[in-house]
């Protein structure tokens, strides 16, 4: 199974949205460094430096993960965008310190990585703010960043009494943190690093890797796991190309489940952001959730849904039904309170989105009789969509009956 990090994200996103009121005026503020001079023009990169320019690209797209993250619940973002060059380190503490007073932030983050000159000012920055523990000391709050704990949290959701889990990359701060968690949930580990021998991971039944050296683990490190946990992310050299993982995608068939890149950890994270940001500002401990669980509860909700969809679309008259574009005679569209029906003849697929936030939430492929799309579907859609299905047969037998009596 290839793990859909967007289920935890859409998931502990829909039960934040409980709290948009209470949130209202709570405020984060992500700084985040741009690269320096020396990697900005791409001629003539060491691989080393290559490699560091792909982290500061990292850096912005996981900033803009974490602004439409905490912006989908009513949290403002600002962003604080640094250039080496044209940034004193005075400046950036003064920067930290004015966030440290400003009320209504209630959280910082400072983007990794940052030049080294900078580093030991983030130690400025207010423990009681620091949501990712960029200033490597637990708060009392959070012991370690969200990175290292989603990673753990996933490796919960699958582990057994007797799991063994290989850590690579568990020396560094994200894989000691992960490490740290496991050991707390009493979850037996050990660590490797890029330069061991990774074969060693054969011992375990659970590998998890946070080395960010793309491809570094192979199908010969890895011939028989129960879960696959990578963490890397190394965006592609140009715009087209996909970004990569630790693991090699050649090895995406071999373990029993597998957290991809992207879709992944990256998504996983950010649903770690949003509970501790809960938690920080509400004091209210989101409940854990397992991500197999989630799984399950999605494919109910599907099996609740799709009958009732199909049935209203099978059953509703033929004007009220139109093909986006309208020249399709392929694609039947039903737009019907919150939700857009499709079915499309042509692929043979059925199709069930929110209207308003143009979002897929189940995909039936009708040849094969399989869902297989079904993220982001909460109770309430099952409470709409059943209400809707008896509203719509009310109307069916209401015409059938008007029309009897005009006969
Ligand atoms: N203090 C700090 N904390 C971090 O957690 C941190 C950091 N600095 N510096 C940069 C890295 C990188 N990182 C990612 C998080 C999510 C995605 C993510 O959500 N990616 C999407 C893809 C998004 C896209 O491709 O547009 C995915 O994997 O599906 C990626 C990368 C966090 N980092």
């Amino acid at each position: 199974m290839i793990i859909d990090g967007n289920i935890i994200k859409e998931h502990v996103k829909n039960q934040c949205k409980n709290y948009q009121e209470q949130l209202l005026g709570k405020e984060i503020t992500i700084i985040r460094f741009n690269p320096p001079p020396n990697l900005r023009n791409s001629e003539n990169l060491s691989e080393r430096q290559k490699s560091l320019k792909g982290k500061y690209e990292a850096a912005l797209v996981s900033e803009n993960q974490k602004v439409a993250t905490f912006e989908s619940f009513g949290v403002k973002v600002n962003r604080e965008t640094l250039s080496p060059e044209d940034t004193t380190v005075e400046q950036f503490q003064n920067i930290l310190r004015n966030l440290n007073d400003n009320e209504n932030v209630k959280a910082a983050i400072v983007q990794f990585p940052i030049p080294s000159e900078f580093e030991d000012s983030l130690e400025i920055l207010s423990p009681e703010k620091d949501i990712d523990i960029v200033r490597e000391e637990p708060n009392g709050l959070f012991s370690a960043p969200a990175t290292s704990e989603g990673v753990a949290r996933i490796v919960e959701s699958f582990a057994q009494p007797d799991s063994n889990v290989a850590v690579i990359g568990g020396g560094g701060f994200i894989g000691n943190g992960v490490v740290n968690y496991l050991r707390e949930k009493n979850i037996n580990c050990f660590i490797l690093e890029d330069g061991d021998d990774l074969t060693r991971t054969r011992a375990a039944d659970i590998v998890v890797t946070v080395t960010g050296v793309p491809g570094l683990a192979t199908p010969y490190i890895l011939p028989e796991h129960r879960l696959v946990v990578d963490s890397g992310f190394t965006p592609g050299e140009t715009k087209q190309d996909f970004p990569r993982g630790d693991v090699d995608k050649s090895a995406y068939n071999i373990p029993q489940n597998i957290t991809p890149v992207p879709g992944g950890i990256g998504p996983t994270e950010m649903a770690i952001l949003a509970e501790r940001f809960i938690k920080m500002e509400l004091g209210i401990e989101l409940p854990e959730w397992n991500y197999q669980q989630l799984v399950q509860e999605q494919l109910e909700r599907a099996q609740i849904i799709t009958p009732l969809a199909k049935a209203i679309l099978a059953t509703t008259n033929s004007n009220d039904i139109s093909r986006s574009p309208a020249e399709n005679l392929e694609l039947f569209v039903l737009e019907l309170g919150d939700y857009k029906l499709t079915l499309d003849t042509e692929k043979n697929i059925f199709m069930v989105s929110r209207l308003q936030e143009k979002t897929l939430l189940i995909q039936e492929n009708l040849t094969a009789n399989q869902i297989e799309i079904n993220r982001g579907l909460i109770q309430q859609d099952v409470i709409n969509i059943q209400q809707l299905h008896a509203q719509h047969r009310i109307d069916i037998q209401q015409n059938n009956q008007s029309r009897g009596l005009e006969q």
